[in-house]
């Protein structure tokens, strides 16, 4: 197995900062501001899905591992971004539950159909937090003996991972804040906003 590090990601814009989104929409109250803007995260879709397709042009067989809930939508972002054909499996694991900090302890909660012995993977997150998800994802797969192992990430939380995570494809660094859109939840929620944004502190309280 063989997997290697990211170069250096971008940080959110002073655009996305300064975004405001539609202040008739559901959400409107809820959201506090915004973290990545919808443009942004199509940017680094592109952005990422051409290094992928570069480095893997040459490979017969590319698979993508999404990781469920939460990547969903990059998964399916990222996959039609791509210029070279791929199979796709999703596992859904989850150590979150309905809080915002990891449990620490990930479940399988639907685990790959197929085997991925002697492929190339790419494993595909919406988000390193603690890295624990990740850490343990990397070596259950590690264990079906595929050809190599690469990770990309559309967000990372720097500084607080509490394992090391080597990440080849990585979209952006963000605060260490809890946020939710473009399929991350809180309590299941928010994953259909189309950016990546912060709640409102009353959120959490009702
Ligand atoms: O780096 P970590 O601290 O482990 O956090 C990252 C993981 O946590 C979230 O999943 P969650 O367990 O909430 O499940 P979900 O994707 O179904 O929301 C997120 O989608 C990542 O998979
Ligand atoms: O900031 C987050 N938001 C939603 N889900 C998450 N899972 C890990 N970190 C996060
Ligand atoms: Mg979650």
């Amino acid at each position: 197995m063989t997997s290697e590090l990211a170069s250096p990601a971008s940080v959110p814009s002073a655009a996305a900062q300064a975004a405001v989104f539609d202040p008739d929409s559901w959400y409107a109250d809820q959201i506090e501001r915004t973290i990545i803007t919808e443009d942004e995260l199509r940017s680094k879709v592109a952005e990422l899905a051409d290094r992928v397709s570069s480095d893997f042009a040459d490979t017969d067989e590319l698979l993508l591992v999404g990781v469920f809930k939460g990547a969903v939508m990059f998964m399916a972002d990222f996959a039609r971004a791509l210029s070279v054909p791929v199979k796709m499996e999703f596992m859904a694991l989850s150590s979150y539950g309905n809080a915002t900090s990891s449990s620490g302890t990930v479940r399988i909660l639907k685990d790959i159909d197929s085997d991925v012995s002697g492929k190339h993977i790419v494993v595909v997150e919406d988000i390193i937090d603690s890295g624990l998800t990740l850490s343990w994802l990397l070596k259950y797969l590690d264990g079906l003996n595929p050809e190599s192992v690469s990770v990309v990430s559309m967000l990372r939380k720097p500084g607080v991972q509490r394992v090391d995570i080597p990440i080849k494809y990585l979209g952006f660094d963000i605060p260490n804040e809890f946020v939710v859109g473009y399929g991350l939840d809180y309590a299941e929620r928010y994953r259909e906003l189309p950016f990546i944004g912060v709640l409102k502190p009353q959120v959490y309280q009702r």
